[in-house]
Protein backbone atom coordinates (compact mmCIF):
# COMPACT_ATOMS: atom_id res chain seq x y z
CA UNK A 1 0.00 0.00 0.00
CA UNK A 2 1.37 3.67 -0.87
CA UNK A 3 0.73 6.03 2.29
CA UNK A 4 4.03 8.07 1.20
CA UNK A 5 2.77 11.97 0.99
CA UNK A 6 4.61 14.10 -1.50
CA UNK A 7 3.14 17.10 -1.28
CA UNK A 8 0.51 18.69 0.79
CA UNK A 9 -0.83 21.77 -2.02
CA UNK A 10 -1.52 25.69 -0.98
CA UNK A 11 -4.21 28.00 0.18
CA UNK A 12 -7.21 27.03 2.46
CA UNK A 13 -9.90 25.51 -0.49
CA UNK A 14 -6.87 23.29 -1.13
CA UNK A 15 -6.69 22.82 3.11
CA UNK A 16 -10.27 22.05 3.25
CA UNK A 17 -10.30 19.39 0.11
CA UNK A 18 -7.77 18.00 1.20
CA UNK A 19 -9.53 17.14 4.36
CA UNK A 20 -12.73 16.10 2.76
CA UNK A 21 -10.53 14.39 0.71
CA UNK A 22 -8.71 12.40 3.41
CA UNK A 23 -11.89 11.97 5.34
CA UNK A 24 -13.65 10.11 2.08
CA UNK A 25 -10.24 8.59 0.99
CA UNK A 26 -9.26 6.86 4.18
CA UNK A 27 -10.50 3.74 3.74
CA UNK A 28 -9.15 3.71 0.35
CA UNK A 29 -5.48 4.32 2.01
CA UNK A 30 -3.53 2.91 -1.01
CA UNK A 31 -4.51 5.66 -3.14
CA UNK A 32 -3.86 8.37 -0.88
CA UNK A 33 -0.80 9.36 -2.07
CA UNK A 34 -1.86 10.33 -5.74
CA UNK A 35 -4.49 12.38 -5.08
CA UNK A 36 -2.31 14.36 -2.44
CA UNK A 37 0.54 14.83 -4.62
CA UNK A 38 -1.21 15.73 -7.60
CA UNK A 39 -4.09 17.44 -5.62
CA UNK A 40 -6.56 19.66 -7.81
CA UNK A 41 -9.74 19.02 -5.36
CA UNK A 42 -12.49 16.73 -4.41
CA UNK A 43 -13.07 15.07 -8.20
CA UNK A 44 -9.77 13.16 -7.91
CA UNK A 45 -10.25 12.31 -4.90
CA UNK A 46 -14.03 10.82 -5.74
CA UNK A 47 -12.14 8.97 -8.71
CA UNK A 48 -9.96 7.51 -6.58
CA UNK A 49 -13.01 6.24 -4.70
CA UNK A 50 -14.41 4.71 -7.64
CA UNK A 51 -11.05 3.27 -8.75
CA UNK A 52 -10.58 2.04 -5.67
CA UNK A 53 -14.16 0.29 -5.77
CA UNK A 54 -13.58 -1.45 -9.36
CA UNK A 55 -9.74 -2.47 -7.90
CA UNK A 56 -12.57 -4.42 -4.93
CA UNK A 57 -14.38 -6.03 -7.50
CA UNK A 58 -11.92 -7.29 -9.79
CA UNK A 59 -10.61 -8.68 -6.51
CA UNK A 60 -14.01 -9.99 -5.23
CA UNK A 61 -13.87 -11.62 -8.83
CA UNK A 62 -10.47 -13.02 -8.15
CA UNK A 63 -11.54 -14.29 -4.68
CA UNK A 64 -14.46 -15.95 -6.21
CA UNK A 65 -12.74 -17.74 -9.43
CA UNK A 66 -9.68 -18.49 -6.87
CA UNK A 67 -12.25 -20.05 -4.11
CA UNK A 68 -13.68 -22.13 -6.85
CA UNK A 69 -10.73 -23.28 -8.31
CA UNK A 70 -10.12 -24.60 -4.87
CA UNK A 71 -13.31 -26.15 -4.79
CA UNK A 72 -12.59 -28.20 -7.67
CA UNK A 73 -9.46 -29.33 -6.56
CA UNK A 74 -10.72 -30.29 -3.08
CA UNK A 75 -13.11 -32.33 -5.00
CA UNK A 76 -10.50 -34.02 -7.09
CA UNK A 77 -8.47 -34.82 -3.82
CA UNK A 78 -11.59 -36.04 -2.74
CA UNK A 79 -12.71 -38.44 -5.67
CA UNK A 80 -8.42 -39.95 -5.20
CA UNK A 81 -9.54 -40.74 -1.46
CA UNK A 82 -13.13 -42.10 -2.07
CA UNK A 83 -11.24 -44.65 -4.77
CA UNK A 84 -8.17 -45.58 -2.66
CA UNK A 85 -11.48 -46.32 0.47
CA UNK A 86 -12.67 -48.35 -2.23
CA UNK A 87 -10.03 -50.26 -3.31
CA UNK A 88 -8.96 -51.04 0.32
CA UNK A 89 -12.47 -52.43 1.08
CA UNK A 90 -12.72 -54.33 -2.07
CA UNK A 91 -9.18 -55.77 -1.60
CA UNK A 92 -10.08 -56.30 2.19
CA UNK A 93 -13.05 -58.27 1.51
CA UNK A 94 -11.10 -60.20 -0.67
CA UNK A 95 -9.53 -61.48 2.15
CA UNK A 96 -6.03 -62.10 1.19
CA UNK A 97 -4.58 -64.89 2.82
CA UNK A 98 -3.21 -64.12 6.52
CA UNK A 99 0.78 -63.58 6.94
CA UNK A 100 2.67 -66.70 7.24
CA UNK A 101 3.73 -68.28 10.59
CA UNK A 102 6.71 -66.72 11.67
CA UNK A 103 8.11 -70.30 12.99
CA UNK A 104 6.63 -73.66 14.45
CA UNK A 105 7.66 -73.08 17.81
CA UNK A 106 6.76 -70.16 20.05
CA UNK A 107 7.72 -69.32 23.44
CA UNK A 108 8.88 -72.36 25.34
CA UNK A 109 7.49 -72.26 29.07
CA UNK A 110 10.32 -73.23 31.99
CA UNK A 111 9.37 -77.00 32.29
CA UNK A 112 9.68 -77.05 28.19
CA UNK A 113 5.96 -77.24 26.74
CA UNK A 114 5.67 -75.12 23.77
CA UNK A 115 2.69 -73.99 22.35
CA UNK A 116 1.52 -76.44 18.93
CA UNK A 117 -1.08 -75.85 16.14
CA UNK A 118 -3.90 -77.84 17.16
CA UNK A 119 -3.67 -81.60 15.66
CA UNK A 120 -7.27 -82.05 16.05
CA UNK A 121 -10.19 -79.99 16.02
CA UNK A 122 -13.73 -80.22 16.71
CA UNK A 123 -15.94 -78.60 14.38
CA UNK A 124 -19.28 -78.81 15.23
CA UNK A 125 -22.14 -79.17 15.26
CA UNK A 126 -23.55 -75.92 17.16
CA UNK A 127 -24.80 -77.43 20.56
CA UNK A 128 -24.12 -80.79 19.63
CA UNK A 129 -22.37 -81.64 22.87
CA UNK A 130 -19.24 -80.30 21.54
CA UNK A 131 -17.92 -79.22 24.95
CA UNK A 132 -18.74 -82.10 26.39
CA UNK A 133 -16.23 -84.04 23.88
CA UNK A 134 -13.64 -81.76 23.89
CA UNK A 135 -14.00 -81.94 28.26
CA UNK A 136 -13.63 -85.99 27.59
CA UNK A 137 -11.11 -85.75 25.63
CA UNK A 138 -9.04 -83.75 27.78
CA UNK A 139 -9.31 -86.32 30.48
CA UNK A 140 -6.44 -88.27 28.54
CA UNK A 141 -2.84 -87.86 29.47
CA UNK A 142 -1.79 -87.26 26.13
CA UNK A 143 -4.27 -84.26 25.20
CA UNK A 144 -4.44 -80.94 26.00
CA UNK A 145 -7.09 -78.32 24.99
CA UNK A 146 -7.84 -74.69 24.23
CA UNK A 147 -9.86 -73.69 26.92
CA UNK A 148 -11.92 -71.00 25.02
CA UNK A 149 -13.50 -71.60 21.34
CA UNK A 150 -10.88 -69.84 19.28
CA UNK A 151 -13.20 -69.23 16.25
CA UNK A 152 -9.64 -68.47 13.78
CA UNK A 153 -11.55 -70.28 10.72
CA UNK A 154 -14.81 -68.82 10.96
CA UNK A 155 -14.20 -65.45 11.76
CA UNK A 156 -12.06 -62.89 9.27
CA UNK A 157 -10.68 -60.70 12.26
CA UNK A 158 -8.99 -63.65 13.84
CA UNK A 159 -8.38 -65.33 10.40
CA UNK A 160 -6.38 -62.22 9.50
CA UNK A 161 -4.33 -62.10 12.78
CA UNK A 162 -2.29 -65.05 11.53
CA UNK A 163 -1.09 -69.05 12.47
CA UNK A 164 0.99 -67.29 14.89
CA UNK A 165 -1.99 -65.82 16.80
CA UNK A 166 -3.95 -69.02 16.23
CA UNK A 167 -1.17 -70.51 17.99
CA UNK A 168 -1.04 -68.27 20.35
CA UNK A 169 -4.56 -69.41 21.36
CA UNK A 170 -3.62 -72.93 22.31
CA UNK A 171 -2.08 -74.38 24.92
CA UNK A 172 0.99 -75.40 26.23
CA UNK A 173 2.43 -78.94 25.76
CA UNK A 174 5.11 -81.47 25.60
CA UNK A 175 6.27 -83.16 22.87
CA UNK A 176 3.75 -85.97 22.00
CA UNK A 177 1.08 -84.39 23.40
CA UNK A 178 -2.02 -83.85 21.04
CA UNK A 179 -3.08 -80.22 20.73
CA UNK A 180 -6.89 -80.33 20.21
CA UNK A 181 -9.32 -76.92 20.05
CA UNK A 182 -12.72 -76.73 19.81
CA UNK A 183 -15.28 -74.11 17.98
CA UNK A 184 -18.73 -75.39 16.43
CA UNK A 185 -18.77 -72.42 14.20
CA UNK A 186 -16.37 -73.83 11.90
CA UNK A 187 -18.91 -76.88 10.39
CA UNK A 188 -21.60 -74.27 8.74
CA UNK A 189 -18.66 -71.80 8.02
CA UNK A 190 -18.07 -71.52 4.46
CA UNK A 191 -14.61 -70.76 4.33
CA UNK A 192 -13.37 -72.81 7.41
CA UNK A 193 -13.14 -76.19 5.09
CA UNK A 194 -10.43 -74.30 2.63
CA UNK A 195 -8.94 -72.57 5.46
CA UNK A 196 -8.81 -75.71 8.02
CA UNK A 197 -6.52 -77.15 4.95
CA UNK A 198 -4.47 -74.53 4.48
CA UNK A 199 -3.24 -74.89 8.07
CA UNK A 200 -2.64 -78.73 7.41
CA UNK A 201 -4.01 -81.21 5.53
CA UNK A 202 -3.40 -83.49 8.03
CA UNK A 203 -5.40 -81.94 10.64
CA UNK A 204 -7.86 -84.59 12.47
CA UNK A 205 -11.39 -83.48 12.47
CA UNK A 206 -14.37 -84.58 15.02
CA UNK A 207 -17.79 -83.57 14.31
CA UNK A 208 -20.41 -84.59 17.01
CA UNK A 209 -23.98 -84.46 15.44
CA UNK A 210 -27.14 -84.91 17.47
CA UNK A 211 -31.13 -84.80 16.01
CA UNK A 212 -31.34 -81.94 13.77
CA UNK A 213 -34.80 -80.84 14.95
CA UNK A 214 -33.41 -81.11 18.61
CA UNK A 215 -30.29 -79.15 17.43
CA UNK A 216 -32.58 -76.07 16.47
CA UNK A 217 -34.41 -76.00 19.58
CA UNK A 218 -31.37 -75.82 21.49
CA UNK A 219 -29.86 -73.39 19.12
CA UNK A 220 -32.74 -71.55 19.46
CA UNK A 221 -32.78 -71.85 23.37
CA UNK A 222 -29.47 -70.32 23.52
CA UNK A 223 -29.77 -67.27 21.14
CA UNK A 224 -33.03 -67.11 23.30
CA UNK A 225 -31.20 -66.91 26.69
CA UNK A 226 -28.73 -64.48 25.45
CA UNK A 227 -31.63 -62.23 24.51
CA UNK A 228 -32.86 -62.26 27.39
CA UNK A 229 -30.33 -61.50 29.20
CA UNK A 230 -29.60 -58.48 27.45
CA UNK A 231 -32.66 -57.36 27.69
CA UNK A 232 -33.20 -57.46 24.12
CA UNK A 233 -36.82 -58.12 22.21
CA UNK A 234 -37.46 -61.62 20.84
CA UNK A 235 -39.71 -64.04 18.54
CA UNK A 236 -41.38 -67.39 19.27
CA UNK A 237 -39.57 -70.14 17.89
CA UNK A 238 -43.04 -70.84 16.02
CA UNK A 239 -42.43 -67.48 13.95
CA UNK A 240 -39.30 -67.80 13.02
CA UNK A 241 -39.70 -71.20 11.89
CA UNK A 242 -42.84 -71.05 10.21
CA UNK A 243 -43.70 -69.06 7.39
CA UNK A 244 -47.43 -68.07 6.96
CA UNK A 245 -48.34 -69.16 3.54
CA UNK A 246 -51.60 -68.62 1.83
CA UNK A 247 -52.23 -71.99 -0.69
CA UNK A 248 -55.20 -70.64 -1.61
CA UNK A 249 -55.13 -67.04 -1.83
CA UNK A 250 -58.18 -67.11 0.01
CA UNK A 251 -59.35 -66.01 3.85
CA UNK A 252 -57.26 -66.75 6.73
CA UNK A 253 -58.80 -70.25 7.42
CA UNK A 254 -56.82 -71.60 4.71
CA UNK A 255 -53.81 -70.53 5.65
CA UNK A 256 -50.92 -73.03 6.24
CA UNK A 257 -47.75 -72.92 7.83
CA UNK A 258 -44.56 -74.12 6.15
CA UNK A 259 -40.99 -74.09 7.65
CA UNK A 260 -39.04 -71.06 6.49
CA UNK A 261 -35.97 -72.74 5.21
CA UNK A 262 -33.86 -69.19 5.37
CA UNK A 263 -34.20 -69.27 9.44
CA UNK A 264 -30.55 -69.37 10.23
CA UNK A 265 -30.76 -72.25 12.96
CA UNK A 266 -32.81 -74.40 10.44
CA UNK A 267 -29.76 -74.05 7.77
CA UNK A 268 -27.17 -75.02 10.48
CA UNK A 269 -29.37 -78.41 10.97
CA UNK A 270 -28.64 -79.25 7.38
CA UNK A 271 -26.13 -81.22 7.86
CA UNK A 272 -25.44 -82.76 4.21
CA UNK A 273 -24.79 -79.12 3.15
CA UNK A 274 -21.98 -78.11 5.23
CA UNK A 275 -20.89 -82.01 5.34
CA UNK A 276 -20.19 -81.80 1.70
CA UNK A 277 -17.62 -78.64 1.61
CA UNK A 278 -15.60 -80.22 4.35
CA UNK A 279 -15.54 -83.38 2.54
CA UNK A 280 -14.13 -80.88 -0.93
CA UNK A 281 -10.98 -80.36 1.24
CA UNK A 282 -10.57 -83.64 3.70
CA UNK A 283 -10.79 -87.22 3.29
CA UNK A 284 -14.45 -88.96 4.29
CA UNK A 285 -11.93 -90.95 7.06
CA UNK A 286 -10.02 -88.03 8.04
CA UNK A 287 -13.11 -87.16 9.93
CA UNK A 288 -14.70 -89.16 12.88
CA UNK A 289 -18.31 -88.57 13.15
CA UNK A 290 -19.16 -88.59 16.87
CA UNK A 291 -22.52 -89.57 17.84
CA UNK A 292 -24.14 -86.91 20.38
CA UNK A 293 -26.88 -89.09 22.03
CA UNK A 294 -25.13 -92.12 22.58
CA UNK A 295 -22.55 -89.68 24.15
CA UNK A 296 -24.85 -88.19 26.31
CA UNK A 297 -26.77 -91.63 26.94
CA UNK A 298 -23.12 -93.37 27.68
CA UNK A 299 -19.85 -90.99 27.40
CA UNK A 300 -17.29 -93.83 27.42
CA UNK A 301 -17.75 -95.98 24.06
CA UNK A 302 -17.92 -92.85 22.26
CA UNK A 303 -14.56 -91.92 24.10
CA UNK A 304 -13.21 -94.79 23.08
CA UNK A 305 -13.75 -94.55 19.50
CA UNK A 306 -12.64 -91.09 19.40
CA UNK A 307 -9.60 -92.36 20.78
CA UNK A 308 -8.90 -94.77 18.55
CA UNK A 309 -9.74 -92.52 15.88
CA UNK A 310 -6.86 -90.06 17.45
CA UNK A 311 -4.36 -92.88 17.54
CA UNK A 312 -4.48 -92.21 21.05
CA UNK A 313 -3.32 -95.14 23.75
CA UNK A 314 -6.67 -96.10 25.44
CA UNK A 315 -6.30 -93.77 28.84
CA UNK A 316 -9.68 -92.62 29.22
CA UNK A 317 -11.61 -95.35 31.55
CA UNK A 318 -15.56 -95.65 32.38
CA UNK A 319 -14.41 -94.67 35.87
CA UNK A 320 -14.04 -91.56 34.63
CA UNK A 321 -17.68 -90.76 34.37
CA UNK A 322 -20.53 -90.64 36.92
CA UNK A 323 -24.45 -90.02 35.89
CA UNK A 324 -25.31 -87.08 38.17
CA UNK A 325 -29.19 -87.66 39.08
CA UNK A 326 -29.34 -84.21 39.55
CA UNK A 327 -27.72 -82.60 36.20
CA UNK A 328 -28.96 -85.32 34.36
CA UNK A 329 -26.13 -86.03 32.61
CA UNK A 330 -22.54 -87.63 33.43
CA UNK A 331 -20.14 -85.81 34.80
CA UNK A 332 -16.37 -86.24 34.73
CA UNK A 333 -13.93 -87.09 37.86
CA UNK A 334 -9.85 -86.88 37.39
CA UNK A 335 -7.44 -87.16 40.20
CA UNK A 336 -10.18 -87.12 42.27
CA UNK A 337 -11.58 -84.20 41.29
CA UNK A 338 -15.19 -83.90 39.36
CA UNK A 339 -16.56 -81.87 36.69
CA UNK A 340 -19.89 -81.27 35.60
CA UNK A 341 -20.53 -79.24 32.50
CA UNK A 342 -22.11 -75.09 33.48
CA UNK A 343 -25.62 -74.69 33.77
CA UNK A 344 -25.47 -73.49 29.70
CA UNK A 345 -25.81 -76.92 28.83
CA UNK A 346 -28.62 -79.05 29.46
CA UNK A 347 -31.18 -75.98 29.66
CA UNK A 348 -34.87 -77.15 29.31
CA UNK A 349 -35.37 -75.92 25.53
CA UNK A 350 -38.28 -73.50 24.75
CA UNK A 351 -40.96 -74.86 23.79
CA UNK A 352 -42.27 -75.48 20.25
CA UNK A 353 -45.83 -77.11 19.17
CA UNK A 354 -45.92 -81.35 18.45
CA UNK A 355 -47.38 -79.77 15.49
CA UNK A 356 -44.67 -77.80 13.88
CA UNK A 357 -41.83 -80.17 15.68
CA UNK A 358 -43.65 -82.70 13.00
CA UNK A 359 -43.37 -80.29 10.10
CA UNK A 360 -39.68 -79.51 11.23
CA UNK A 361 -38.95 -83.20 11.21
CA UNK A 362 -40.45 -83.78 7.74
CA UNK A 363 -38.80 -81.24 6.24
CA UNK A 364 -35.44 -82.67 7.53
CA UNK A 365 -35.63 -86.07 6.54
CA UNK A 366 -34.80 -85.82 3.41
CA UNK A 367 -31.63 -84.10 4.07
CA UNK A 368 -30.53 -86.00 7.08
CA UNK A 369 -31.02 -88.95 4.48
CA UNK A 370 -28.29 -87.05 2.38
CA UNK A 371 -26.15 -86.61 5.36
CA UNK A 372 -26.37 -90.39 6.25
CA UNK A 373 -25.18 -90.99 2.59
CA UNK A 374 -22.13 -89.03 2.86
CA UNK A 375 -21.28 -90.38 6.05
CA UNK A 376 -21.88 -93.89 5.37
CA UNK A 377 -24.27 -94.22 8.58
CA UNK A 378 -27.27 -93.62 9.56
CA UNK A 379 -28.73 -92.18 13.23
CA UNK A 380 -32.38 -92.39 14.43
CA UNK A 381 -33.21 -89.33 14.39
CA UNK A 382 -37.26 -87.66 14.10
N1 LIG B 1 -22.24 -84.62 29.88
C1 LIG B 1 -22.95 -83.59 29.42
N2 LIG B 1 -23.31 -82.60 30.21
C2 LIG B 1 -24.05 -81.57 29.75
N3 LIG B 1 -24.45 -81.45 28.47
C3 LIG B 1 -24.10 -82.41 27.63
C4 LIG B 1 -23.34 -83.51 28.05
N4 LIG B 1 -23.14 -84.32 26.99
C5 LIG B 1 -23.74 -83.74 25.97
N5 LIG B 1 -24.33 -82.59 26.34
C6 LIG B 1 -25.09 -81.74 25.44
O1 LIG B 1 -24.29 -80.70 25.00
C7 LIG B 1 -25.19 -79.74 24.44
C8 LIG B 1 -24.47 -78.46 24.24
O2 LIG B 1 -23.67 -78.63 23.10
P1 LIG B 1 -22.39 -77.81 22.84
O3 LIG B 1 -21.44 -77.90 23.97
O4 LIG B 1 -21.86 -78.21 21.51
O5 LIG B 1 -22.98 -76.34 22.78
S1 LIG B 1 -22.27 -75.06 22.12
O6 LIG B 1 -22.49 -75.13 20.69
O7 LIG B 1 -20.87 -75.10 22.48
O8 LIG B 1 -22.98 -73.93 22.73
C9 LIG B 1 -26.31 -79.70 25.44
O9 LIG B 1 -27.49 -79.39 24.71
P2 LIG B 1 -28.84 -78.90 25.41
O10 LIG B 1 -29.29 -80.03 26.27
O11 LIG B 1 -29.77 -78.66 24.28
O12 LIG B 1 -28.49 -77.69 26.19
C10 LIG B 1 -26.32 -81.08 26.05
O13 LIG B 1 -27.42 -81.84 25.70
Amino acid sequence: MRTKITSFGSGDSKGVSLCVCVYVCLPHLSCLSVSVSTFPGLTECILCVRERERERDSAMLWTVLFALLLLLILQAQLCVCLRELRASTASALALPPPPPPSSQATTTATNGTVQRLPGAIIIGVRKGGTRALLEMLNLHPDVEVAKAEVHYFNLDENYQRGLDWYRAQMPFTLPGQLTVEKTPGYFAAPLAPERACQMNPAVRLLLIVRDPAERLVSDYTQVLHNRLQRHKPYQPLEELLLLDDDINGGGNDRHTRRIDPGYKALQRSLYHVHFQRWLEHFPREQIHVVDGEALVRDPYPELRKAELFLELPPRIRPSNFYFNATKGFYCLVSAGHDKCLDESKGRPHAPLSQRAFRKLCRFLREHNKRFFDLVGRTFRWC
